[in-house]
């Protein structure tokens, strides 16, 4: 590393010693704390942003957003080149920066690893990172301070790189703080993109990697046009239906309500009422997590909704559930889950590939017998897995975090992750979109108007429409609604595709939640030494019990996950282990 760089890097770390007594781990969802002891770490991985995008000679980008965690935390991730997560190789990096004592050894941390990676400082790229950020209100004090430090002169960018707008977030920290991190590094550029969700981030980083605009109008540009192309594949029974038929959509009072809210006027066909846009607390007592969690309707819906569709996103729009207001007491739900969402993705894709291959037999380059595989984690409901089994999918379980679930499904042709909670999407390999493409050209001038044509261009239409990148609400919300509306399908009738075997989830407040180390898919808890049989245990009270514990990556807490066949009994064995996990290891706060 040259000396400029040295000394660059000198100037500014000291400013930004990392919160004493704190260790800060880049756990599945990025770095998550409350929004105080964030400072150092924004900066720092301002800095690995940069390098990365050195080392990979692409865009990357950073979003600051805490997603369902209440409004005082805030959190940071980095999208790859892919729109991806961070590739995992990164990871202890990361960790090591963000925990790094003092200048010197955070320096030397610096220079060693960009020694190993072969990052070359004065390459003819510089690096460039897009930043984005959630509506947490921490971000927009930021932006001030930020506008305020750079109009008093007390940092230049001449020479560091160009800055097209600042923005910050809590008392000094986040976008200001990257912004030093990132041009710290000789010649990098920060290019805010302002407040939008997570998964538009992930979409530009992916969209500007390959060439491709990365404005938010390009992207709901990509999603109406691909979301109008089905509609109009329709069976022609079902053309008319639509306008009446309300969705209701609860927006988490975060970014997914508000983009929502602008993003409806561009549709037609499909009528849609966004509640908790912002007005409210974001996450509290609404949004994807706490109606999944609780099963309980948010803020905002009661006894006047019973029956209608409605769907609820997470504070930074990654996260998807539907639902429906049950009965008129104690705003009970039907709660339709990820993995029913799993279920109908999957339904819909397997018949288009079955309408496709029809007839083509083994004929030589008619039919691409394309690998359709689906990918969930152990907080699947175990309804679902057999379902998709019945069906005749590959089913694999994966580690939980959608790094993880995403890495799996690039494996297929057409893969399909969703978590138990909401958050998936369906990744289409280049080779079958390759495949799919030809064949809808050729069957265009051939068969136009066949089901087979229209069936290509249907999975070529889901392709554009559904993030490719990472889980979207919104465009997991059009293509719920295109399917729904092609089946004739009420949100009762797709809940009936199966019915979920009874569950429960709470979380333990512990000492120290690393206490908990887990092995096969997180389903078997190694330590503490003894817990697991005391859970097995308790586990054989109960006719087809499940039930496991980890240590959550976003929150300070040990998960406990059971189910049973009825209410009763996931609650009660849930309880239970919750106890075990409290006596063993707790503070006594669950
Ligand atoms: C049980 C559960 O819902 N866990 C969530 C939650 O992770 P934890 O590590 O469980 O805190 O947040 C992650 C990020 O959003 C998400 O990937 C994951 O599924
Ligand atoms: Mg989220």
């Amino acid at each position: 590393m040259k000396e400029n760089q040295q000394s660059l890097l000198l100037q500014s770390i000291p400013r930004f010693p990392p919160p004493k007594g704190v260790k800060l781990s880049y756990g599945t969802a990025g770095f998550r704390a409350d929004a105080s002891l964030l400072e150092s770490t924004m900066f720092r991985v301002g800095i690995l942003a940069a390098l990365r995008s050195l080392k990979t000679g692409s865009v990357i980008g950073l979003m600051i957003t805490a997603s369902h965690n209440q409004v005082s935390d805030n959190g940071v991730k980095v999208a790859d080149p892919s729109g991806g997560m961070l590739t995992q190789d990164w990871e202890p990096f990361a960790d090591d920066i963000a925990n790094a004592p003092d200048p010197h050894s955070l320096l030397q941390l610096i220079i060693e690893f960009a020694k190993k990676e072969e990052i070359g400082f004065e390459g003819r790229q510089p690096a460039e990172v897009l930043l984005g950020r959630d509506t947490r209100p921490s971000g927009e004090a930021l932006l001030d301070a930020a506008k305020q430090l750079n109009s008093g002169g007390t940092h230049t960018p001449i020479g560091f790189g160009l800055v097209h707008h600042i923005a910050i977030h809590s008392s000094v920290i986040c976008l200001f703080n990257f912004y030093l991190g990132i041009t710290s590094v000789v010649g990098a550029i920060a290019t805010d993109m302002g407040v939008v969700t997570t998964p538009q981030l992930h979409w530009m980083v992916r969209a500007r990697n390959r060439g491709m605009e990365t404005s938010e109008s390009s992207y709901f540009h990509q999603l109406s046009s691909s979301f109008r192309c089905l509609m109009d594949l329709k069976p022609e029974e079902r053309k008319n239906n639509g306008d009446d038929d309300k969705l209701v959509v609860d927006g988490a009072d975060g970014v997914g309500g508000e983009k929502l809210q602008q993003f409806k006027k561009t549709l037609t066909g499909l009528c849609i009422e966004v509640r908790n846009q912002g007005d409210g607390m974001l996450n509290e007592g609404v949004g994807a997590d706490y109606v999944q969690k609780e099963k309980v309707a948010p803020r905002g819906f009661g006894p006047a909704d019973v029956g209608l569709r409605c769907a609820s996103l997470d504070g930074d729009a990654d996260r998807l559930v539907y639902f429906s207001v049950t009965s008129n007491e104690n705003n009970k739900i039907e709660l339709v889950d990820g993995d029913k969402i799993l279920s109908l993705f999957a339904f819909f894709i397997k018949e288009q590939l079955s309408i496709l291959n029809e007839g083509e037999g083994e004929k030589e380059n008619g039919s691409y017998q394309a690998r359709l595989g689906v990918v969930q984690t152990a907080y699947a409901n175990g309804a679902s897995t057999d379902y998709l089994k019945e069906m005749g999918l590959e089913v694999v379980l994966t580690l939980t975090g959608v790094k993880y679930l995403h890495e799996k499904a690039a494996e297929f042709d057409i893969g399909i992750y969703f978590e138990a909670n909401g958050h998936g999407t369906i990744l289409f390999s280049e080779a079958f979109l390759s495949w799919l493409e030809v064949t809808h050209k050729t069957l265009l001038s051939t068969s136009e108007g066949s089901a087979k044509q229209k069936a290509a261009s249907r999975l070529l239409a889901v392709s554009q429409l559904i993030n490719q990148a990472v889980g979207d609400a919104l465009s997991g919300v059009l293509l719920v609604e295109v399917i729904l509306q092609y089946m004739g399908w009420s949100v009762h009738r797709w809940n009936e595709l199966y019915h979920d075997l009874p569950s429960r989830q709470l979380k333990v407040k512990v000492v120290d939640r690393s206490a908990v180390v887990t092995t096969n898919a997180e389903t078997v808890a190694v330590r503490p030494i003894g817990i697991q049989e005391a859970i097995n245990a308790e586990i054989a009270k109960y006719p087809q019990g499940r039930c496991f514990i980890r240590p959550s990556g976003t929150e300070d807490v040990v998960r406990v996950y059971a189910e049973a066949t009825t209410q009763d009994a996931a609650d009660a064995l849930a309880s239970s282990v919750a106890r075990l996990v409290d006596q063993c290891l707790g503070s006594g706060t669950a």
